[in-house]
């Protein structure tokens, strides 16, 4: 398909993995209809993304507008999303249009659905039946024309189930479910995203080179789980340009630099600080203090006070990772011969054969 004929879905959303394809083609399709749309799946998946696709290829004339419910406090919630008549309250000065008014004629995103208190469900319910909303203080009814994006990263049935969701308002937003499927079920897309990330951060701001990320850096993001999903990845592009200015990044520096934020020893202390300013807000940081000891290599009574410095760990993840580094470890000292590895390792070699052939892991080990 020439360039220009292209969907803004097909732009907007990077990915050939079938489970990709098949969510772009479903975006594609009901775009341009007018029923609710209800986006779910994990925190970092893209949910925002269909939410704006749907609206780019939706034709519709007026704005996408976004609130994310989790982000407004209760109380202010009704006066955001219906807007105030003058009067309506003290401080209400003069008459304001709320988000549903804002996105007549357009697309209103309403994120986090799922922690929408249940005296707004109700007024949300209305809302969908009449197509009207009233301003807080009026009693005019405002005629409306607008396409509902919902996401949450929760289960509401289980909401339902629990009674903190609203079932009518449940199946009434559901009429087009999409789940946009987590990053570790569609790995044919990680270095797709990869590369489309790295020139959207340089086109972004060209002050540091794009770092190059070899095969073996490929191979650990391949099999690398991704709990943050795109985030985490974006995250982690975010620390390569960081600390690989114009530089080759290795499988190693993956696994030890960049997935879970440690500095390689050549920075100098200067860098490692302003390092930690620019990244403290990045999915699963741990403290300074916390990276200095994990320089050493761990016993296992160090992961005693774990849970002092974090809420949790991705158990089999974490022993997945030193099986990894200690495996290359003994390949690289025994230049690698797996029978001598193996040795080091106190493992047989076919055992060792079939860890490496698990966990993608090379004889020949780069530095
Ligand atoms: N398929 C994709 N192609 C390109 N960028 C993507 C894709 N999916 C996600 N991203 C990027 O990953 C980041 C997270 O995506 P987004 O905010 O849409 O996730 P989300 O599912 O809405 O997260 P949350 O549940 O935390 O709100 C954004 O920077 C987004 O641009």
């Amino acid at each position: 398909m020439p360039q220009e004929l292209r969907s803004a879905t097909s732009k907007i959303i990077v990915g050939t993995a079938p489970a990709t394809q098949q969510m772009k083609r479903l975006i594609e399709t009901i775009a341009p209809s007018f029923g609710p749309v209800l986006v779910t799946g994990p925190t970092g998946a893209g949910k925002e993304l269909v939410a704006q696709a749907l609206h780019e290829d939706s034709g519709r004339t007026g704005k996408l507008v976004a609130v994310n419910c989790a982000a407004i406090p209760a109380e202010l919630m009704e006066s955001e999303l219906f807007g105030y008549e003058k009067g309506a309250f003290t401080g209400a000065d003069r008459r304001r249009t709320g988000r549903f008014e804002q996105s007549h004629d357009g697309t209103l995103f309403l994120d986090e659905i799922g922690d929408m208190p249940l005296s707004l469900q109700t007024k949300l319910l209305r809302v969908l039946e009449n197509h009207t909303v009233q301003r807080v203080g009026g009693n005019d009814d405002v005629k409306l024309n607008l396409r509902l994006v919902c996401a949450t990263h929760k289960n509401l049935l289980d909401m339902v189930e629990a009674g903190s969701f609203r079932a009518d308002l449940f199946y009434r937003l559901n009429v087009f479910p999409i789940v946009v499927p987590a990053l570790a079920d569609r790995t044919e897309d990680i270095i797709l995203l990869l590369n489309a990330l790295v020139s959207k951060r340089y086109a972004r701001d060209a002050s540091c080179k794009p770092p190059i990320f070899s095969d073996s850096a490929q191979k650990a993001l391949l099999s690398y789980n991704w709990p943050g999903n795109v985030r985490e990845l974006r995250n982690v592009i975010e620390r390569a340009f960081a600390l690989f200015d114009g530089r080759e990044v290795t499988g190693q520096h993956v696994r030890e630099n960049l997935l879970s934020l440690r500095l390689p020893s050549e920075l100098v202390p200067a860098e490692q600080d302003s390092l930690w300013e620019a990244t403290s807000d990045l999915f699963g940081n741990p403290s300074p203090e916390f990276a200095d000891f994990m320089t050493e290599p761990p016993k296992p009574e160090d992961y005693k006070p774990w849970f002092s410095h974090y809420d949790d760990i991705d158990l089999r993840g974490h022993l997945r990772d030193i099986e990894v580094v200690l495996i290359e470890a003994a390949l690289s000292v025994t230049d690698g011969m797996v029978s001598h590895a193996a040795d080091k390792l106190g493992i047989g070699r076919t055992t060792l054969i079939e860890k490496m052939k698990k966990l993608v892991i090379d004889k020949k080990q780069d530095a």
